[in-house]
């Protein structure tokens, strides 16, 4: 063996090593490992189909006429990129602002704290997680208060993750995990002593349904918060750059048209809430959310060689490259809405359902 050999061959296993310890090693810490990549629920010769189906609907959100179809595209988004999530960034499928000094964890954990904190809730009362995920907010959730908390999410797949999570985590007495819709709850009415939602009511085709149904299920009295995707003040739509970038987040986050931050006031008042309070959580002092996702450009691109190699020799399915893709583009458009101003993925709207709640006023036609 000459020496240029030698050296290429010892180069190769230091890359081999490297990728052992740094891509496998921490993410199956995080719960979910690169050889472990699935299509959710999809089984794994479907997930390329379901993928263009999946960008053939949501190529054109806003031009979306079918509202009763959203959730099922939804729910096949989510069979293709909970994975993915997981690996490469948790078990919290949100945003949070930077905190100097903290960790992402730390700071993913103190947004979700404060949730609940603004909730007022008590140990031992009950509430709700509006879109769940696979939990990570929930169990920071009910760790922090010791509330009991419920999730709903529309993935199957999710909610097996979320139990298996919440077992590990030694919280399934205090967290459990339903699979429906959140426009139509299983629910009985005036039964929970509070709710949340983090960044999950944006995929609702309209707000006031969701809004509407959490507001049914809730107790009088007891209150709601959400961090929601929104539009800022500083969005334009007659500004070409603005409009490319909200549609890219819209079609890389399956949201059936991004909504404008005056709109969800007016939505939760709609339904018959109170306003108790309403602030971008984005807008300074806080440091900027978007950073952990500059910081992560140069892990994307040796995510996507893994992707693809894993893809290529059969252990992840075909069709895992092209989501990867997807996401890879779909992290650069955020970064712009973050960096320009024009897009908040936690404007917080704290609403109180009221103690005698009279109907909300009817729709005149
Ligand atoms: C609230 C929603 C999801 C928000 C975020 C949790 C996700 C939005 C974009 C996602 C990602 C983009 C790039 C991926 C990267 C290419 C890959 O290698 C590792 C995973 C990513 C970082 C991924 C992680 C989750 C997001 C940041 C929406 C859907 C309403
Ligand atoms: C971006 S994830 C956020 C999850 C969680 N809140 C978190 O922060 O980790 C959005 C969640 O909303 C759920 N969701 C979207 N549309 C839904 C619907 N119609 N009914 C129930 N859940 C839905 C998804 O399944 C997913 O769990």
């Amino acid at each position: 063996m000459d020496s240029l050999t030698l050296f290429f061959t010892g180069a190769l296993v230091a890359v081999g090593i490297y990728w052992f310890l740094c891509v496998l090693g921490p993410a199956e810490r995080k719960g979910k490992r690169a050889v472990d990549l699935s299509g959710g629920s999809i089984s794994a010769e479907k997930v390329q189909d379901n993928y263009k189906q999946y960008w053939s609907f949501f190529r054109r959100p806003k031009e979306i006429e079918t509202a009763e179809k959203v959730p099922d595209f939804v729910d096949t988004f989510y069979n293709l990129v909970t994975d993915i999530y997981e690996w490469g960034w948790g078990q919290s499928f949100h945003f949070s602002p930077s905190i100097p000094g903290k960790s992402h964890k730390d700071a993913t954990r103190l947004h979700e704290e404060m949730a609940v904190d603004l909730i007022q809730v008590k140990p031992g009362q009950k509430i709700l997680d509006v879109g769940c995920g696979v939990g990570g907010p929930m169990r920071a959730i009910a760790s922090h208060s010791r509330a009991n908390v419920v999730g709903i999410t529309i993935n199957e797949y999710q909610v097996n993750r979320a139990r298996l999570h919440n077992k590990k985590a030694g919280l399934d007495a205090l967290c459990e995990v339903v699979c429906g819709n959140f426009l139509q709850m299983p629910f009985d009415d005036n039964s929970f002593d509070g709710a949340y939602s983090i960044e999950a009511t944006c995929h609702a085709p309209k707000l006031e349904e969701v809004y509407a149904e959490i507001y049914r299920v809730l107790k009088p009295g007891s209150m709601y918060v959400s961090y929601e995707w929104v539009t800022t003040e500083k969005f334009k739509a007659e500004d070409d750059e603005h409009v490319e970038v909200i549609q890219g987040i819209e079609r890389g986050d399956a949201l059936p048209g991004l909504r404008a931050y005056v709109d969800i006031a007016e939505t939760a008042k709609k339904v018959g809430f109170e306003i108790v309070k309403e602030k971008d959580l984005a807008s300074p002092p806080a440091k900027p959310w978007w950073t952990r996702l500059k910081m992560g450009r140069l892990a994307y691109w040796r995510n996507h060689i893994v992707v693809q190699i894993l893809s290529a020799v059969g252990v992840a399915p075909k069709g895992t490259v092209d989501v990867h893709e997807m996401l890879f583009k779909t992290a650069d458009y955020l970064t712009r809405g973050g960096e320009t101003g024009i897009f908040s993925p936690m404007h917080m709207i704290l609403c109180r359902k009221p103690e005698s709640s009279s109907p909300p006023p009817e729709e005149s036609s």
